[in-house]
């Protein structure tokens, strides 16, 4: 089955009912932003977390002692990278990663080879790239590019009512949402439960 990461959770009851449903990856936001949270604030939600979901980072452009200190506190599985982080620097870095890449053109879809990361998440550019901003891209340019099945992410203005088109469209690893999980600006169980039961349905079909 398609893997669901749930993004940008802040409270307790948020986590709770994302696990409860299903999901397989949560991501709590470091960088700045809305959803950011502390290290100390994500390692009490990580309390919530059980064995067998992964603790998801996303950074932008952190220097490699936030990485550390915080891959370590909360703990964490995976580094998201959502800045403008080199090939390079993410090697150094050790840490087991997922380089997000905003998607314009085909080429920014090919700059993912450049990247030996565990996964590549695609998403929708921004002014500034950043993400969470909930506005879809074009998936046409993600699709015939099979070789990166098991390690593509899928992202960018996912919702209950487009991630089962999405899914059979692009064929992701996995999926991510944020926004589409969220009313009047905060997460909301009905629809996390919502959306990842659209997932499961799609696979049941
Ligand atoms: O979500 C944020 O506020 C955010 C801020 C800065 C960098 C990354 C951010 N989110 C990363 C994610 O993985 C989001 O889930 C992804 O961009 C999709 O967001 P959405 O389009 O809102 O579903």
């Amino acid at each position: 089955m398609t893997k669901v990461k749930i993004c940008g959770l802040q409270e307790p009851e948020h986590v709770r009912a994302a696990v409860a449903a299903g999901a397989d990856a949560i991501g709590f936001v470091f960088a700045p932003s809305k959803r950011q949270i502390s290290i100390d604030q994500a390692k009490e939600l990580a309390h919530f977390v059980p064995e067998g979901v992964l603790k998801i980072g996303v950074f932008v452009n952190p220097t490699y002692e936030e990485l550390e200190e915080t891959v370590h506190t909360v703990p964490l599985d995976y580094v998201q990278f959502h800045g403008h982080e080199t090939p390079d620097y993410i090697a150094t870095c050790h840490f087991p990663s997922i380089k997000a890449l905003a998607v314009k053109s085909i080429g920014d879809v090919e700059s993912g080879s450049k990247f030996n990361t565990d996964y590549l998440l695609f998403d929708a550019p921004g002014t500034d790239f950043q993400g969470g901003s909930g506005i879809p891209f074009d998936w046409q340019l993600l699709q015939g590019h099979g070789i990166l099945e098991n390690r593509l992410i899928l992202a960018g203005g996912l919702n209950p009512t487009n991630v089962g088109e999405a899914i059979i469209r692009v064929k992701p690893y996995m999926v991510d949402v944020s926004s589409g999980v969220e009313k009047n600006g905060r997460k909301s169980n009905e629809l996390i439960k919502a959306f990842i039961q659209a997932v499961k349905d799609e696979e049941r079909l």
